[in-house]
């Protein structure tokens, strides 16, 4: 069975060299291009590569995507930045391309899809919901990816169950003091050298509170998924929006 053909973009970054590797061990799979910031996209496409694992900069994702999908090239992509009118963005391209498939994954991490899942579950169960993410402090954005992914579930799983917003008296306050406010939901980011990827949900209750919690301790911990994304990203055309889609997590 001829071995299917793999490029890494932002393959001498943190998470891209780890995709490196991984690619490498994959004994379905042949690293056809490890391309880095100074590298023409043009690579990409004379390499043959069958799809692309984009782990770069949200300022670089765009363009790389509109790359592979007008040359029709399946994309799985890890890094960060994603907003409604980026996702319609990639959506039009798709619409031109539709036997293209992308995967966008706020994290390849297991834990961390099963984290974002049973916050959903629980979100409308109690009356208070904040979530603590807590990265490396060299990582390019805050909030993290994954903790916006998650404010968004627990907002729309308040909001299906129509429960009303949260309590919060706080009449004065230093600016950020109450975090970052993704739909009505406040998100905290913590910076700190020797972490990884971790993240708090906190859920609040009369008399009782539930904290979900998820630790990356090394990068390996995404490589299951990207590498799932990898196999399944050429039979989903169209765009698929979290690794929960690639996973049977009902079985
Ligand atoms: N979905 C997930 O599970 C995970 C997602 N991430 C996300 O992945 C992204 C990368 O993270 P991380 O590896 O820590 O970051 P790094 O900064 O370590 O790596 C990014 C790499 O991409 C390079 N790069 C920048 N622009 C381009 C470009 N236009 N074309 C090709 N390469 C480029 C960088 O070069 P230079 O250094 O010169 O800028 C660097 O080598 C981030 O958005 C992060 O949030 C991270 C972990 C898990
Ligand atoms: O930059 C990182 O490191 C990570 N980025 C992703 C995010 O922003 O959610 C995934 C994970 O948290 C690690």
């Amino acid at each position: 069975m001829s071995k299917l053909r793999v490029a890494v973009l932002g393959s001498e970054g943190r998470m891209g060299s780890e995709a490196v590797r991984a690619v490498e061990a994959a004994d379905d799979m042949e690293l056809a291009a490890a391309l880095d910031r100074d590298d023409s996209l043009s690579a990409l496409t004379a390499s043959g590569a069958e799809v692309a694992v984009d782990l770069t900069h949200p300022d670089a994702v765009m363009g790389n995507l509109e790359h592979c999908v007008s040359n029709g090239v399946h994309a799985v992509v890890g890094t960060t930045g994603w907003t409604d009118e980026r996702l319609a963005t990639v959506r039009g391209w798709l619409e031109a391309s539709p036997r293209t498939g992308v995967l966008i994954a706020p994290n390849f991490g297991i834990g961390a899809v099963l984290t974002m899942r049973f916050a959903r579950q629980a979100a409308r169960f109690f009356e208070s919901a904040e979530v603590v993410e807590l990265h490396h402090p060299n990582k390019a954005d805050a909030p993290s990816g994954t903790a916006a992914r998650t404010a968004q579930l627990i907002s729309s799983a308040r909001a299906e169950a129509g429960l009303p917003d949260q309590p919060d008296a706080t009449s004065t306050a230093l600016d950020g003091a109450r975090g970052a406010d993704v739909d009505g939901v406040p998100v905290h980011s913590v910076r700190l050298r020797g972490l990884v990827a971790h993240q708090e949900v906190l859920f609040g209750g009369e008399g009782e509170t539930l904290t979900i919690r998820h630790d990356s301790l090394h990068r390996s911990s995404f490589m299951p998924g990207v590498l799932l994304g990898v196999r399944r990203v050429g039979s989903a055309p169209g765009l698929t929006y979290g690794l929960e889609h690639f996973l049977d997590l009902d079985a």
